[in-house]
């Protein structure tokens, strides 16, 4: 028995000095940060011969940001979360081992199993770079017990521009001066959800069919479907029906909604559980539609969002194969199941729907399933399936920017328009000049 114990731990030991340690960094604040290292925590039960040290390094920017000083500086991380519109910039960068290299490398994976309108988003020029893992979309919840109070349907959320409008004006309460005390709408001031209403509308954001055949050379959303966003953001703004909060603040937005100073909120899919959760500790019925557009819009869909994991290059085989091991794992059916639970990011697998499906999952949470539909009915074309540029950060910017100028009344919506178009242009052509 003694024997037993010291070949125990002796073996012990030995894994513990042999064990193989990688790094992760991501971009998920919050109690997300204690999720995800849960998750990390159960892949090294699983593999006790690999560490995994987990950090969270701020938002999708900084992230971004600190994994290129990294790079530059010889430390970066093995594993690393970027968002959606960093895709071409990763793959311009050359820092990444692409991941179908490592897929076609390794049986036991099948990217049939995963979601087509997921792989759409991050296959460019039919190969895929990066590992989706945690994908959203942009939807409407509203309050449907605000709806009751205020006469309206609350299985009648509008679908429309137009009823929307109508909608958030009969939401709003103002004071004997004027003061709103109950907002319509609210949303963060982020040029994402501009992004997400154009792709509605199956309109493009950029040339080259949003960048998916060719190399983008300009903006093209100064449009009749840009200007149809830019006008019906103004309207409510200007009427106070709507609250926009400071650049890129997506809690303010978040926290009017569920404190019910706002009746409708427009944000990601990643915050459906969240938004349970709230509406039950703050006693009202939760409802939740998909994206408005123009009534005689054309029909298109939502595009992507969120993140996916990228593997970084240059580290020895043995790290590289660790790292790869964990990707799997994050982006494995039971774990994407947890996830969406968790927080509302769609699983990216057709099995972890269909597992989710035949327990009933989907009929006890209707807002997981407005989400989930919401992807699966949107049509696939250049256009949802999202622009590809290396500028994207600085569009965003440009774009919000924009509408923070035409809400400030610093520019009327045509004026803002052209401005985000120019200047997003501009942003296509300086990222050209300075990498191609
Ligand atoms: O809040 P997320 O993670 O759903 O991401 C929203 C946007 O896609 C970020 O670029």
């Amino acid at each position: 028995m003694k024997k037993f114990l010291l070949v125990s731990v002796v073996l012990m030991f030995s894994l513990i000095l042999s064990a193989t340690t990688i790094q992760f960094w991501h971009a998920m604040g919050g109690w997300r940060i204690d999720f995800l290292q849960s998750q990390a925590d159960a892949f090294m039960e699983l593999h006790p011969d690999i560490e995994v040290e987990v950090q969270y390094t701020g938002s999708y920017r900084d992230t971004l940001n600190k994994m290129i000083a990294a790079v530059q500086a010889g430390t970066a991380p093995h594993v690393v979360q970027v968002f959606e519109i960093g895709t071409q910039m990763m793959i311009d960068g050359e820092v990444a081992i692409p991941i179908e290299e490592m897929m076609e490398a390794d049986p036991t994976f099948d990217i049939g199993k995963f979601m087509p309108q997921v792989l759409n988003y991050y296959r460019v020029n039919g190969k895929l770079y990066s590992m989706p893992f945690n994908s959203s979309n942009a939807i409407v919840f509203y309050n449907k017990s605000l709806f009751e109070k205020a006469g309206l349907d609350p299985h009648d959320p509008p679908t429309t521009f137009e009823d929307f409008i109508e909608v958030a004006r009969k939401l709003t309460i103002k004071d004997s001066a004027g003061n709103v005390e109950q907002a319509g709408f609210t949303v963060s001031l982020n040029s994402w959800f501009f992004e997400q209403l154009l792709a509605a509308q199956d309109a493009p954001l950029i040339d080259q069919n949003n960048g998916r055949t060719g190399r983008p050379t300009k903006a093209v959303f100064n449009t009749p479907e840009g200007l149809a966003i830019f006008e019906w953001w103004n309207t409510m703004s200007q009427e106070g029906t709507m609250i926009n909060t400071k650049f890129e603040d997506w809690t303010a937005a978040r926290n009017l909604f569920i404190s019910q100073k706002a009746a409708m909120l427009m944000t990601s899919t990643s915050d459906v559980a969240l938004m349970m959760e709230s509406a039950e500790t703050n006693g009202f019925e939760l409802g939740s539609v998909f994206l408005p557009r123009p009534s005689d819009s054309k029909a298109g869909g939502a595009i992507i969002g969120g993140g996916s994991l990228w593997l970084i290059d240059g580290h020895p085989d043995e790290e590289t194969k660790a790292a790869w091991e964990f990707i799997k794992f994050m982006a494995s059916t039971e774990q994407q199941i947890e996830w969406h639970k968790a927080t509302g990011y769609f699983p990216v697998r057709k099995d972890s729907v269909e597992k989710l499906v035949a327990s009933g999952y989907y009929g006890d949470y209707p807002d997981h399933l407005t989400a989930l539909l919401q992807l699966l009915l949107s049509v696939q074309s250049y256009n949802t399936n999202g622009a590809i540029t290396g500028a994207f950060p600085e569009i965003r910017t440009v774009v919000t920017t924009a509408i923070e100028k035409m809400i400030a009344k610093e520019m009327t919506p045509s004026e803002a328009l052209k401005y985000a178009e120019d200047g997003a242009t501009q942003a296509i052509r300086d990222y050209n000049e300075a990498n191609y």
